[in-house]
């Protein structure tokens, strides 16, 4: 199995943040969905894979080719969409198009009008006139029609109204039918993340709380409400995330549900009244505030 980025024992320290023990990796054709609240660290992971920071310790390698001593072989196959990628106000989405195509050779002028239609975009307008909207479409536009093979997207959604995010979803739906094709992107909103990826990696303080496969983990997680009184040391069994008492009932969320939970439960007098599958957002909030490192 080729890998589009493997990150070994990964660390980059600031003076108040520190990014460490990243070891992180994406097969090709997969899509990872990179979760985590403001300042986890995201945008951080994010430039180290496209070389844009280097790392204090530890190895990355994308597409095969080691960073930093390979950045340029790297770099050819990687789009990467961020709000810190400058685009020049006084110049037309055309001027930006023809710039990249220069650059790219891999640049798709067929799927670039696609995108333009899909997403309303008018060629001959200069940047600095597009809504906030517009100006990440745009940048989404420049970065599929290059038909990179690793797709870096730093928040593709966030601020955009209900309209213009579900445009940008079917666009990354449709881009992601290529199974050739692997995207990694962050979002704070773990709807979009469900939406679209294959692998979920929650990210909190500089630190992978978990990663895995986006059906196996959501059906791993359950709430599950017991009736009974809360038995001490509860939440130091390694599969319960959290665990607290309302009057009679018990809510204890479980990181691992098995079939043995039940009478272990029983054992230690709760009787199991019901069992719900959990949504990604309870869940990444219950993993978050339990602490739990992958
Ligand atoms: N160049 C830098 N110099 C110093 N500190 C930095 C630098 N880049 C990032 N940081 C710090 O690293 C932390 C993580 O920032 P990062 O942008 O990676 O988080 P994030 O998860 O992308 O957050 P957000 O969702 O708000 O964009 C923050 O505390 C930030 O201040």
């Amino acid at each position: 199995m080729s890998l589009a980025f493997s990150l070994s024992g990964i660390a980059k320290r600031y003076p108040h943040f520190a990014l460490q023990d990243i070891t992180l990796d994406l097969p090709e054709g997969q899509v990872m969905g990179l979760v985590g609240v403001n300042g986890a660290g995201k945008t951080t992971l994010l430039r180290l894979l496209t070389g844009l920071a280097a790392t204090d310790a530890g190895e990355v390698t994308v597409l095969g080719h080691r960073l930093p001593e390979h950045q340029v072989a790297a770099k050819r196959d990687i789009g990467f969409a961020s709000e810190e990628m400058r685009l020049y106000r006084g110049q037309t989405l055309r001027w930006h198009m023809d710039l990249v195509r220069a650059i790219y050779p891999g640049w798709d002028e067929a799927y670039a009008a696609e995108l333009i239609k899909r997403f309303e975009l008018r060629t001959e307008q200069t940047l600095g006139g597009f809504s906030h909207g517009q100006r990440v479409k745009a940048l989404l536009l420049l970065c599929l029609a290059r038909r990179p093979r690793l797709l870096l997207l730093d928040e593709p959604t966030t601020g955009l109204d209900p309209v213009a995010r579900v445009e940008v979803l079917e666009a990354l739906a449709d881009v992601l039918r290529d199974e050739s094709r692997s995207v990694l992107f962050s979002s704070h909103n773990t709807h979009d993340v469900e939406q679209l990826a294959d692998t979920i990696t929650f990210l909190h303080k500089g630190r992978l709380v978990a990663s895995a496969d986006k059906l196996e983990f959501i059906e791993s997680w359950r709430r599950v409400v017991c009736q009974g009184v809360l038995p001490p040391g509860l939440e130091t069994w390694p599969e319960i995330a959290s665990a607290r008492a309302n009057g009679s009932l018990v809510e204890i969320k479980a990181r691992t549900w098995n079939d043995d939970l039940p009478a272990r439960l029983a054992a230690s007098g709760l009787q199991v009244q019901r069992t719900d599958p959990m949504a990604l957002e309870d869940i990444f909030i219950t993993a978050v505030r339990s602490g739990a490192v992958a």
